[in-house]
């Protein structure tokens, strides 16, 4: 199995100054897995994304991606390792075309061993965005932009795919049409780590979900389990 892994954490500690946010957090993800990563409001699951590609500084613990110690890599070092993020609140570039801000993240990389994510692949995908390949990134609707940055992260032909809060604030037939792309880039044998607030959908896509309570992981399991699980809901306070 631990050849399958594409990550593989463990013991993560992480703090903002004194503020000890992370407590031994291990989480391991296969290639071609789903996985959900679950939680109340400031529980930590940002900062558990945020430490993995190596944006916080103050961490101790062990990350490997793909067996390579990244334990304390740079963010561009883990990019480069096959890991895109899309964060919350997007992330694309306002004074961009929606066609340069595509173009600029493309990576040939192993784009021929999947048939991978061209530009073309990207437009067929996401019709809305054909639609408007020379406005700015900045004149898009959130959902659009939402959209771009996860085009952008796919034409960087990524091994795993980081998705935080990927539908917030969106309008209901635009978060059907991100659970749609999710459910594509299932399909298609990338592994993807979710986190979004509708936990009923991320256990529906995913193939296994972990929850975080105070920076620890207290529930972990294959998907349909903690869909039927009592201790789920008290964690997640719904
Ligand atoms: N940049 C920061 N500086 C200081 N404290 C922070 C910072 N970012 C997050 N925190 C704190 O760390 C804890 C974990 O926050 P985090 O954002 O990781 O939680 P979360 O589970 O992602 O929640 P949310 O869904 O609200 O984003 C919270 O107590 C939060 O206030």
């Amino acid at each position: 199995m631990a050849n399958d892994l594409i990550l593989d954490a463990r013991d993560i500690h992480a703090w903002y100054g004194s503020s000890h946010v992370l407590h031994g957090v291990s989480l391991q993800i296969g290639r071609g897995e789903t996985v959900g990563l679950l939680g109340r409001n400031g529980m930590g699951k940002s900062t558990l994304i945020r430490t993995l590609l190596g944006h916080v500084a103050q961490r101790d613990g062990h990350i490997l991606l793909f067996g390579r110690d990244m334990s304390r890599a740079q963010p561009h070092e883990v990019a480069r390792r096959g890991v895109a993020y899309v964060p919350e609140g997007r992330g694309v570039f306002p004074n961009l075309s929606v066609k340069e801000n595509l173009v600029m993240a493309s990576r040939p990389a192993a784009a021929a061993v999947r048939g991978g994510w061209s530009y073309e692949r990207v437009m067929e995908t996401f019709p809305r965005l054909a639609e408007r390949v020379r406005h700015l990134g900045g004149q898009l609707s959130g959902g659009e932009q939402q959209m771009l940055a996860i085009g952008r992260a796919l034409m960087t032909q990524p091994e795993l795919v980081i998705l935080d809060e990927a539908t917030e604030g969106l309008a209901p037939l635009v978060v059907a049409e991100i659970w749609k792309v999710i459910a594509t880039i299932r399909a298609d044998g990338i592994a993807t780590l979710i986190v979004d607030r509708d936990f009923r959908k991320v256990l529906a896509h995913s193939d296994r979900a972990v929850v975080l309570q105070k920076g620890q992981v207290v529930l972990s399991g294959a998907a349909p389990e903690l869909q039927a699980s009592d201790a789920l809901a008290g964690f997640l306070g719904v």
